[in-house]
């Protein structure tokens, strides 16, 4: 049994429709004829992304096509992007729009200039990582302040300008809102960003599952090693992190929730001394400093209880230092 640390009743004190989308949700439709299509950018398992335009305002626009997934699961996006929209850093919804035919649903976002992240964050520098892991973390302690969990932190949905040094966190397909004692699906985040509770089927997580991911970036910027857990498989994936925390507390933080390791690991699990973070240091890896060693150590902790809190690693000694030279 596990319950959030903080922000455990942000639902709870909120009206029942701020929570409840499978009462299904009032849309305001916009009119798909104020946009047009100028390129495809992206796609993805639950939708199509576009670069688009709107005739109204000249503007440009990022258009958002879902594919045909359950109402529930559009629903929640829908309801989740209104209740944060406006928030610092999530990515601003501007429309919603139907297409007449299929009557699948496309979301209209304001545009970020993004630069790929395997180029961007081969240049950043300490300052860098502060700025935008300031932001990327603002963002997270406003959603999970705001009762919502994302559950699908990555590079690939942390957009970042870096000529307007502007950061979004998008794609809140697979956000869900948290209410104490609920299981939810581990069959949540990308694999190289999936938290221990995941592996384990720890179906009571919480908000703390997204600073997991955010440990697994900033230990792949700092180490040089993207991604900083690759597993091949989701049980592969465990064996990836056994290797680097250690077998044997991951065994304590399996025992302290009664639970036992599901048998799928029998024979790919060995037991693995936990590694000492300086063994990832070299000469490669300027950026590894004491600080920013110190946070990685504070995130990427088996119990998702112990890890830092959004608000935690914004007050870490790391984000108070003065890098420059
Ligand atoms: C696959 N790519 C590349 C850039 N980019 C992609 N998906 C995006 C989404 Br969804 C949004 Br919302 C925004 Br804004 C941007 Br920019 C996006
Ligand atoms: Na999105």
């Amino acid at each position: 049994y596990s319950v959030a640390r903080v922000y455990k009743d942000a639902c709870a004190k909120r009206p029942q429709e701020y929570w409840d989308y499978e009462q299904g949700v009032t849309v305001e439709w916009g009119k798909i004829d104020n946009y047009e299509i100028v390129n495809k950018i992206g796609r993805g398992k639950y939708s199509e992304v576009f670069r688009g335009k709107c005739v109204v305002n000249d503007e440009y626009c990022v258009i958002k096509v879902l594919k045909p997934v359950k109402l529930k699961k559009i629903y929640r996006e829908l309801k989740i992007l209104t209740n944060l929209t406006g928030g610092p850093n999530v990515i601003g919804l501007l429309d919603i729009v139907q297409d007449p035919g299929s009557k699948i649903p496309a979301l209209i976002f304001e545009e970020v200039k993004n630069v790929d992240f395997r180029t961007l964050y081969l240049k950043f520098t300490l300052p860098d990582i502060q700025y935008y892991f300031t932001q990327l973390l603002v963002a997270l302690d406003y959603c999970h302040s705001m009762g919502i969990m994302h559950r699908d932190v990555k590079p690939q949905n942390v957009m970042i300008d870096p000529v307007e040094r502007k950061l979004r966190l998008i794609d809140w397909g697979l956000a869900e809102f948290y209410h104490p004692g609920v299981d939810y699906n581990v069959r949540v985040a990308s694999r190289y960003h999936k938290g221990p509770e995941l592996l384990v089927n720890l179906n009571q997580y919480d908000y703390s599952l997204d600073l997991w991911s955010v440990g697994c970036m900033l230990a792949a910027i700092v180490f040089k090693k993207e991604p900083f857990f690759k597993g091949s498989t989701n049980p592969d994936q465990l064996v990836k992190i056994a290797r680097v925390l250690g077998t044997r507390e991951l065994l304590e933080y399996l025992d302290k929730y009664g639970l036992k390791l599901p048998q799928e690991y029998d024979d790919i699990m060995k037991d693995f001394q936990r590694k000492k973070w300086t063994d990832f240091i070299n000469s490669d890896t300027p950026l590894a400093v004491p600080e920013v060693v110190s946070l990685i150590d504070s995130l990427l902790r088996y119990d998702h209880q112990e890890r830092l809190t959004a608000k935690e690693t914004l007050d870490h000694a790391f984000f108070h230092k003065d890098f420059s030279k």
